[in-house]
């Protein structure tokens, strides 16, 4: 069914700015950071007017996810923070519903901003759920990622810590736990998840496939469950809303709350996900490796593949990271192989100026020279191209290349996929994965449903999940100056011969 994004409010910027600047009142600085604009009729100031010129064209967008109590009547309790002794401070760091985060964050003074705002995430002074009500469920989806059981982790602990409920359960290997008999839905508890945090992988299972909407939620009127905490990439969002949808339809009473987590960083709108630091320091070792092997021989080149299906993220940042590279060849900028722009020649060049080549190339590059086999590559269970092994094809046609000019080179492929994605997090990570499952269980506990916790300009916020679900990937531009920088770490040229 159609659904409406909660409240989406739109405010006039100079309505906005004025009512901020009275908020702040004069004699602080934040209302002095604010473009200067005058109340009418007011006696001009010097300065005011001219960027209220400017600002005309500006607004602000504030987004927030819809709350259970839009589609069914819940209660509202003062939060259990408020009276947990440990928490007795607690009181100066609750968040209003007006504190938003804004999107776009760089201004163009002479055409304005334009940005959209999200809530921010943290806990609320009133919560919609009494602890004793709620029966808690959390899932983990998709590929593995460094952090996934310190999520699970920090979701337990700050339910049953903070706010005293009593029921918090695991689901088996991904959305098909919910229904599936062979598995069983297991009751957490302390001793389950002490340590949990230093273990790789997920201690719950996960899985693709097995996306059944009407199985699921049937399973979860079954179980009674009134919170799902949902931690998976695209897909699994996609799922998650279905999931959201059919709980509205049913008029049920259930907060659903979405983790994004991708190893490969193409989660669209958030600054980072969780386990991507981890990646990109563990595939750190795979290029050292490759580096290496390259330095101690003839001719050596290194040749590292990488996760990324369809974003070269995780590429681009570990050849940033190391500045052993030369080459950082990645899906979202195509590459030729011959001619005088070509990889053989740059590989060569590399022999002439240093006597060795490294090559980082990600698992989606290059798929425009692989047509034939990515036709015959079928699908995974969740519908994901499988793609064929760029790795492999590169070094066979490398060593083709330099076998028929008689050329003399040692070509070492070193191929860590699954070693960057299974190792426990690192402090980063840890850190980040604590205030994404402490940011969810506070939006749920205060009723939200139907939103993705993230990390947006740096703050925690509340994104409406339909919005992480129907965005497309993010990807490395080509032309931002991330990509330029990387280029020139490594030298690189574009790899296209002129036409
Ligand atoms: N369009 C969809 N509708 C319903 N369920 C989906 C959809 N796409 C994927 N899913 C389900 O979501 C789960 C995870 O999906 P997928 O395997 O694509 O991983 P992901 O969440 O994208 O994570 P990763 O970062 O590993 O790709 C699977 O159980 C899959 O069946
Ligand atoms: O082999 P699996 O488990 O399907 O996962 C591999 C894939 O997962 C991802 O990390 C995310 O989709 C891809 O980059 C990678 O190809
Ligand atoms: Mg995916």
């Amino acid at each position: 069914m159609a659904q409406n994004l909660g409240a989406l409010k739109r405010m006039n910027t100079e309505d906005y700015i004025l009512q901020r600047q009275e908020e702040m009142g004069e004699d602080s600085q934040a209302y002095h950071d604010l473009p200067k604009i005058m109340k009418p009729g007011s006696e001009a100031k010097e300065g005011f007017s001219k960027v209220l010129q400017s600002n005309n064209e500006m607004f602000h967008q504030y987004q927030y996810p819809p709350k259970v109590s839009d589609w069914k009547f819940c209660g509202s309790f003062p939060s259990p923070l408020t009276t947990n002794p440990s928490r007795a401070n607690l009181g100066k760091t609750f968040v209003s519903n007006n504190e938003t985060v804004l999107v776009d964050i760089i201004g163009h003074a002479s055409v304005g901003t334009i940005s959209r705002e999200f809530l921010r995430a943290g806990p609320r002074e009133y919560v919609s759920y009494h602890p004793d009500h709620v029966k808690a469920a959390i899932v983990t989806c998709g590929g593995l990622c460094p952090g996934l059981n310190s999520v699970v982790r920090e979701i337990f602990t700050s339910l049953t810590s903070l706010y005293g409920v009593k029921e918090v359960y695991g689901v088996p290997m991904g959305f098909r736990g919910f229904y599936a008999t062979e598995f069983s839905i297991k009751k957490l508890d302390y001793e389950y998840i002490d340590t949990i945090h230093h273990e790789g992988g997920s201690v719950l299972g996960s899985s693709r496939g097995g996306h059944d909407t009407k199985l699921i939620v049937d399973a979860i009127q079954d179980f009674g469950f009134n919170h799902i905490y949902i931690i998976g990439g695209d897909g699994t969002h996609r799922g998650a809303m279905k999931i959201f949808d059919e709980l509205r339809e049913r008029e049920l009473k259930v907060t659903i709350c979405g983790i994004p987590k991708t190893i490969d960083n193409d989660i669209a709108l958030i600054d980072k996900s969780f386990g991507f630091d981890t990646a990109v320091e563990e595939a750190q070792r795979a290029i050292r490796s490759g580096k290496v092997e390259a330095r101690s021989t003839v001719n050596g080149i290194g040749l590292i593949k990488l996760m990324g299906r369809h974003s070269g993220m995780i590429a681009m940042y570990s050849c940033l990271a190391s500045r052993d590279v030369n080459a950082c060849l990645i899906p979202e900028v195509p590459f030729e192989l011959n001619g005088s722009n070509g990889l053989f020649q740059y590989i060569q060049d590399c022999f002439d100026r240093r006597g060795h080549c490294v090559i980082v190339v990600a698992e989606g590059a290059g798929m425009d020279l692989l047509q034939e086999e990515l036709a015959k590559a079928g699908t995974d269970a969740s519908g994901n191209v499988k793609y064929p092994d760029i790795g492999l094809w590169l070094k066979s046609k490398i060593n083709e290349h330099f076998a028929a000019n008689k050329r003399e080179i040692n070509l070492k492929y070193i191929d860590p996929t699954y070693m960057i994605r299974t190792v426990p997090p690192n402090a980063n990570d840890q850190i980040m994965c604590s205030l994404l499952g402490q940011s969810a269980v506070h939006g749920a506990m205060a009723g939200f449903s139907g939103f993705t916790v993230g990390l947006v300009n740096t703050h925690y916020v509340m994104i409406p999940m339909e919005d992480i679900a129907n965005r497309g990937r993010s990807k490395v531009d080509p032309h931002s100056r991330m990509w330029h920088r990387v280029a020139a770490t490594t030298g690189q040229p574009n790899f296209q011969n002129p036409k």
